[in-house]
């Protein structure tokens, strides 16, 4: 299945980055600024992973109903990346083996991409400061395409910028969305077991293997491709 592999999608948040305590301070001051009360780094754990907008209406929704949910959106998504941007990175860390799987790849001679459904004006700062930008050829966040993950047009984007089939192309991500995304695009995909998977047992998603880091990942592109 891994032969063929010429270049890798990789997602961020919950795969490269541990983001969660990010997205907890910014929602909670985004809170703060409606009276809201404080939510835990558990209950955030599993509403990220579809984009800003999805997240934000999903944390509106816990306190009020379709149209008051409607009428505060618009200013608490401005506050929610008014807070966001403010502390990029601060709270987040890699996971372990990112910097060896992803030199490893390269080692490979694979060429890398990140497609995060991260508004990029997010993600490309988070990756400088991390240190993981130069990995990568292209980043492509949530707000770069039409549609974002679960719906295909990303990776198909990719794999087209890259200039590849989608079964030369193998994706890593943390949860269904890059699962599904990948399947229906006709790119191979493996699944990280620690990031947020929207509350979900990641042995439920629909992935051609469980990869327990990225360098592991690589190790098994490696084992395949000397076959
Ligand atoms: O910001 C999000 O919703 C999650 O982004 P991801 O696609 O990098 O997991
Ligand atoms: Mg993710």
């Amino acid at each position: 299945m891994f032969n063929h592999i010429k270049a890798a999608i990789i997602d961020l948040d919950g795969t490269m980055i541990d983001t969660a305590p990010d997205f907890l301070v910014a929602i909670n001051r985004m809170r703060e600024d409606f009276a809201l009360a404080p939510l835990t780094l558990d209950v955030i754990k599993t509403m990220v992973g579809k984009g800003s907008e999805n997240l934000i209406q999903q944390v509106l929704s816990l306190d009020f109903d379709a149209d008051g949910v409607a009428a505060r959106f618009d200013d608490a998504l401005a506050a929610y990346q008014r807070h966001y941007l403010a502390i990029n990175g601060d709270h987040s860390q890699l996971y372990p083996e990112v910097h060896e799987g992803l030199q490893a790849m390269r080692d490979l001679g694979l060429r890398l991409v990140c497609v995060t459904n991260k508004p990029l004006a997010f993600a490309l700062p988070l990756m400088q400061k991390k240190e993981i930008s130069s990995y990568f050829e292209q980043v492509y966040g949530g707000d770069s395409f039409a549609k974002k993950k679960p719906d295909p047009l990303p990776m198909l984007e990719a794999c087209q910028a890259l200039d590849l089939s989608p079964s030369q192309v193998l994706a890593i991500g943390d949860s269904s969305n890059d699962a599904i995304a990948a399947r229906a695009a006709g790119c191979p995909v493996l699944t990280v077991p620690y990031g947020y998977n929207h509350g979900e047992a990641v042995q439920n998603i629909q992935s051609d293997g469980i990869v327990e880091t990225l360098l592991i990942a690589a190790q098994l592109l490696s084992a395949k491709n000397s076959h």
